[in-house]
């Protein structure tokens, strides 16, 4: 025990009688000191990091049922020898999907009774190793109310045991004789779920692209214990949510690009009857050939379903570009004149000159632009946009998302000595840290980022008196300075509307030519004030093509680039389904993921997500929770309740008996 002098103690005091409240007698107190040291000496919980979801929510439900392999690997680990590989895929499928996998066991088994018996005595097998590194509490608060008792009994019994064997077995009788069995296997299985990952990091980029973004976002709001770094598409929504308009036209845009009007409609509630209005009224005799919107091969959408989405997506593009060249016009502190590109088209001859040279455009049918007044937005377009703001900012569920993603979420996270961001940092090209304009003052690295964070927080609480409004969000959506996008410029209007590719290309920032160098991700590290030698710089944004044999890991192993295509459009250039980093108390592994089907596809054929994991780093010494951030927090407590033992021995506080 830490010896403490009465100083230590007097300048402690008023913290000390109030820990007393809680601790009122050294048994108390060295009690809990006990309990504590006690778990600082468990394995370290399993932390698994997702990126770049983009809306694939059965993916992503899938990988958060299957702990992205692991509990199959569970499965084996336990029951590999007495099982056969059918069956342990039968009983994996069974705990990712119970509900579904009942209905289908029930509809085609004879003994129903011994089915029941035997799956529920190997269910608390798997239950009680994926619960073996943690304390009972802790298990305890996983558990369901409705069966709690019987669960702690299952799990903390060993069924071999002589005098308990009948008592065990009385319990699984007792279950399905009351049946009560299809409820106690769903939530056995959720308590598998739960304890098989302690913790989720999700590296940003939940939004855009596929369809189901808020339902992954109802999925992470009833996750247990999680973080997000916000990505540049989730602080998009941010910003429409808190009303920005550019941001509000680029949402619209991207989802019509992707034929993904569910989130928009279903989801969020949002009017698009205003917008289709309009654009039947202003493209009504142009095929908008640069706007059919890219579809799933699931969906299905009739001839003119298609023509009305191409002219939406048309309409809202040109709304877009209209209000980007106000807000560029308005924030000349941003310095990115260069993005103005409506006042360099000759709406004529269907040209636009890019630094000083000519390129053709693909389109001559702008009928809203006034060439005088180019970011001018005509009388509906502006009624369309402000019809829009108000869907968004009243959508109750969309400001539900965004507070969580607001509560939970981050710029960058600190977290067991690793550095979590979505995609870079503003660097220099001899690798020092850019100074950035931010309101007319500059910051860089850890500064900025902080700075950034704080922006996010006032530009969506603020009472209007902040510095920064809501364009912050914009900004890091898409600035060539902004950490979340990494890139000198978002070609969404070249990519559109002029023919020459190279127009279109995106140059990534220096942090991405500079990170493959390990001095460089040690010095990011240590900015951060992390262990250069033991800690890890994790992203997303870039999708890693591993197909052409890309790896994931830069910097000697320094630095982690986990975006391995959740998003269908990228699984093209990526060759995989996704990555799923794990960091358990052995060290580092990382799962890569081959396409999901489906969930009948999983629940009928038993086809799982097929996951090679790999080890990326191994540890000499098995992690414990004193190793971690939760370990420190446990040590400073640890710490003042060996110094009220030490008040209440040397008099100086009274026990409160
Ligand atoms: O492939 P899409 O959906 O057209 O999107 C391309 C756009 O998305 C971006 O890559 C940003 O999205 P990511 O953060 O997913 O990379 C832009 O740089 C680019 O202009
Ligand atoms: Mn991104």
């Amino acid at each position: 025990m830490n010896r403490f002098t009465s100083k230590q103690i007097q300048d402690n005091k008023n913290y000390l009688e109030l820990l007393s409240q809680k601790f009122p007698c050294i048994g108390i107190a060295a009690s809990e000191v006990i309990n504590l040291k006690a778990i600082m000496n468990l394995p370290k919980g399993t932390e698994h990091f997702l990126t770049d979801i983009h809306g694939e929510h059965e993916a992503f439900n899938h990988v958060m049922r299957n702990a992205s392999g692991v509990v199959k690997r569970k499965i084996t680990d336990v029951l590999g020898k007495t099982l056969s590989e059918s069956d342990i895929q039968e009983l994996a499928t069974l705990i990712y999907y119970p509900d579904e996998k009942l209905q289908q066991v029930k509809s085609l088994e004879k003994n129903l009774g011994d089915w029941y018996k035997i799956t529920i005595y190997r269910l608390v097998q798997v239950c009680r190793d994926a619960s073996s590194k943690y304390t009972r509490s802790k298990v305890r608060k996983a558990l369901p109310p409705s069966f709690a008792y019987i669960m702690e009994e299952l799990l903390h019994e060993n069924e071999n045991r002589f005098n308990k064997k009948d008592y065990y077995n009385e319990i699984i009788n007792a279950i399905v004789s009351l049946d009560q069995a299809d409820e106690f296997i769903i939530e056995i299985s959720s308590v598998i779920q739960r304890l098989t990952i302690d913790h989720l990091h999700i590296i940003g980029d939940i939004y855009d692209r596929g369809s189901g973004s808020h339902i992954v976002m109802d999925t992470l709001m009833e996750h247990h214990s999680l973080d997000i770094q916000w990505g540049n598409h989730d602080i998009l929504w941010m910003g429409a949510a808190a009303g920005d308009l550019s941001c509000i036209a680029n949402v619209v845009r991207i989802c019509l690009r992707y034929s993904n009007m569910d989130i928009l409609e279903d989801g969020y509630g949002i009017n698009l009857l205003p917008l289709a209005t309009l654009a039947l009224e202003m493209y009504s005799d142009d095929s908008c050939k640069n706007f059919i919107p890219k579809v799933n091969s699931t969906e299905v959408f009739t001839d003119s379903d298609m023509q009305l989405l191409s002219k939406m997506h048309k309409a809202i593009s040109i709304i877009q570009f209209k209000l980007e060249h106000q807000l560029v016009l308005s924030h000349p502190e941003f310095e990115i004149e260069d993005r103005l590109l409506l006042d360099k088209i000759d709406y004529k001859a269907s040209i636009i000159k890019i630094n000083g040279v000519d390129y053709e455009l693909n389109d001559s049918n702008f009928p809203t632009i006034d060439s005088k007044e180019v970011w001018k937005l005509s009388l509906d377009e502006e009624r369309v946009i402000q019809k829009l703001r108000s869907s968004f900012t009243l959508s109750e569920r969309l400001q539900k998302h965004v507070r969580f993603l607001l509560s939970k979420g981050s710029i960058y996270l600190n977290y067991n000595g690793n550095l979590l961001f979505h995609a870079s940092l503003p660097m220099n090209k001899d690798g020092s840290f850019k100074e950035v304009k931010i309101n007319n003052k500059y910051y860089k690295s850890r500064e900025l980022l902080d700075k950034l964070d704080q922006y996010v927080r006032e530009a969506y609480f603020g009472d209007g008196q902040s510095n920064i409004g809501p364009e912050i969000f914009w900004y890091l959506w898409c600035h060539k300075d902004s950490p979340l996008f990494g890139k000198n410029k978002m070609a969404t209007f070249e990519r559109y509307l002029v023919v020459n590719k190279s127009t279109h290309k995106e140059v990534y920032t220096p942090y991405y030519n500079l990170i493959s160098d390990e001095k460089i991700a040690k010095k990011i590290l240590i900015e951060f004030g992390l262990d250069p030698d033991q800690g890890h710089i994790i992203n997303g944004h870039v999708p890693v093509k591993s197909k052409d044999g890309e790896s994931p890991i830069k910097a000697n192993g320094r630095l982690l680039v986990i975006d391995g295509g959740f998003a269908r459009a990228y699984q093209k250039t990526t060759g995989i389904a996704g990555y799923t980093l794990i960091y358990n108390s052995y060290g580092l592994q990382l799962a890569s993921h081959e396409p999901f089907e489906s969930v009948e596809k999983a629940v009928n054929d038993g086809k799982d997500i097929r996951s090679t994991i790999r080890v990326i780093e191994k540890v000499l010494d098995r992690k414990k929770v004193a190793d971690t951030d939760v370990g420190l927090s446990l040590s400073k407590r640890i710490y003042y309740l060996e110094m009220l033992i030490s008040a209440y021995r040397s008099g100086s506080l009274k026990e409160r008996l």
